[in-house]
């Protein structure tokens, strides 16, 4: 089936996680498209009550597209653990309670791995990205990379789980990777890479 194609203006950024926002618009960056955030729209942030990142990706562009009058873009994402199951998956965010705190959501990490008595350290991030349109149409992508939980934390870049994320083959964690190193090779840029070749290349 053929894609839908994002014209060249404005594209909302339907998402109130300021290292994700900032990841985006660099992505964009070369696309001609002018990102605003759905915190200078001052649109709400919707509740997030589906069960998968797709689902719940679609819910967060879907609301932004209707409220903004405008083509949004949303991103679900979130850090699968092996030992636990897939935990905390779509509940990546939730991990840090109401302060957003991921100091606390990676020492819960780390102490459920131990508790888990499971000798594996694999896991992956996995972002689901949504373009949705104000009539309703969306086009969704998946990503993933793969690595390993590392601990302690190491390095002060990126956001939320950054610090304990250790790409397979790679020495250092996302956290101590340049941005830009980030941006080529995460499971944003996985998406992000389907995203382009379906609606925004001619
Ligand atoms: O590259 C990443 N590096 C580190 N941690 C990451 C990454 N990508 C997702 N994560 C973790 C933290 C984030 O808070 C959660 C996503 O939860 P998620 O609901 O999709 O985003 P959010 O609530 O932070 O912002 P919003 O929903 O407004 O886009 O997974
Ligand atoms: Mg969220």
């Amino acid at each position: 089936m053929a894609h839908r194609k994002l014209e060249p203006g404005p594209l909302v950024i339907a998402s109130h996680n300021p290292g994700k926002v900032r990841e985006i618009a660099a992505l964009l960056g070369p696309f001609g498209v002018e990102p605003v955030s759905a915190g200078e729209l001052g649109l709400p942030e919707p509740e997030e009550t589906e069960d998968s990142f797709i689902g719940n990706a679609e819910l967060k562009a879907v609301a932004a597209a209707k409220a903004s009058g405008k083509p949004a873009l949303a991103d679900d994402s979130g850090l699968c653990v092996d030992a636990l199951d897939g935990a905390p998956g779509i509940y990546s965010a939730r991990w840090g309670g109401e302060d957003k705190d991921f100091g606390l959501a990676m020492t819960t990490v780390h102490k459920k791995m131990r508790e888990s008595g499971k000798d594996t350290s694999a896991a992956h991030f996995t972002c689901a990205l949504t373009l949705a349109w104000p009539d309703g149409h969306v086009e969704s992508f998946e990503g993933k990379v793969h690595g390993d939980i590392v601990w302690p934390i190491r390095g002060a870049h990126g956001f939320g789980y950054d610090p304990i994320f250790q790409r397979t083959g790679d020495l250092i964690t996302f956290g101590e990777m340049d941005p830009d190193a980030k941006h080529g090779l995460s499971h944003r840029a996985d998406a992000f890479r389907q995203l382009v070749r379906a609606c925004l290349k001619p």
